[in-house]
């Protein structure tokens, strides 16, 4: 499998099953998408912004859903493996993506699986085990959120920095480095992390000591 980031803006995941299961899943693809629950019971958990909507299809009551909610994903979320199937089946008919929730190993053509996710915006990282261990892919989430911690900053940091260098004509070669090097210094990603300083300080900062370099050019 290969990983990809999918803009879910504008478009429905239709969820089916409304245990713990699917409501991690609803509440992960409400921040971006319609999500739309359908389940006889709903745990007690949040579902994000999700609709849910109280029904148990059949495996034969399946196809109906997708062709009322019109997803671009899919979840087969319930605790019946007839039902995740007749899932998998009915989105495999109409061409959409497929997450089986019950299932690891090999899959078949759209289906796709959810990683664990550390989000620090604009920058995210998906960890993933090939389904074998997602208790592992969780406990390296974890691990990553405090590796990430500044990472956000330290982003919008290189990007202003890309837009000030470009629109003072520095030359590509000179604008890799600058960007390189701030990136890799500590002391900048302990400024971001404790709050000592922030992106457009570092902008300044830097810019600063570049004019003075060029100054001291012959
Ligand atoms: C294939 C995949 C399909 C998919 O769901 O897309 C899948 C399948 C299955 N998960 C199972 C079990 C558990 N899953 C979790 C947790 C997460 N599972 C997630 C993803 C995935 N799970 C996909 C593979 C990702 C990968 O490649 O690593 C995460 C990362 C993302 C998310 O769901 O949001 C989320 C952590 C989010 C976070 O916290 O960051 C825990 C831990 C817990 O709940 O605390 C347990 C119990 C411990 C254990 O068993 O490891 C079972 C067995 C069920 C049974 O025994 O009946 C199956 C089915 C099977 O294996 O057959
Ligand atoms: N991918 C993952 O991260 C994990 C997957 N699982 C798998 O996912 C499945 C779901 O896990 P949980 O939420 O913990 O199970 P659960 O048993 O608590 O919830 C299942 C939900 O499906 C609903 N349901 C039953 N029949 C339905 C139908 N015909 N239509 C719509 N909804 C229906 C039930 O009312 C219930 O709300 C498990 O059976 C297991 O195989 C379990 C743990 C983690």
């Amino acid at each position: 499998m290969i990983p990809l980031l999918h803009d879910f803006t504008d478009a429905t995941v239709l969820v089916v099953g409304g245990g713990p299961v699917g409501a991690r899943k609803a509440r992960r693809f409400a921040r971006e998408a319609q999500v739309v629950v359908v389940s006889p019971a709903f745990a007690d958990r949040d579902f994000g912004e999700a609709e849910l909507i109280r029904a148990a299809p059949t495996a034969d009551e399946v196809p109906a859903w997708l062709e009322r909610t019109t997803p671009a994903l899919v979840v087969a979320a319930t605790d019946d493996e007839a039902i995740n199937e007749a899932v998998a089946d009915a989105a495999r008919d109409r061409g959409v993506l497929v997450n089986r929730a019950d299932r690891s190993g090999e899959r078949e053509a759209d289906s796709v699986v959810v990683p664990a996710t550390v989000r620090e915006d604009p920058v995210t990282v998906a960890v993933a085990t090939g389904g074998t261990a997602p208790a592992l892919s969780k406990h390296l989430r974890q691990e990553l959120e405090e590796t990430l911690d500044g990472a956000g900053e330290m982003a919008r940091v290189c990007a202003g920095l890309r837009e000030e260098l470009k629109a003072r004509d520095v030359a590509v070669d000179r604008r890799r480095e600058i960007v390189t090097d701030v990136v890799n210094s500590p002391d900048v990603w302990t400024a971001l992390r404790t709050g000592t300083s922030n992106c457009p300080q570092v902008i300044e900062d830097v810019l600063g000591e570049e004019l003075a370099t060029e100054g001291d050019q012959p």
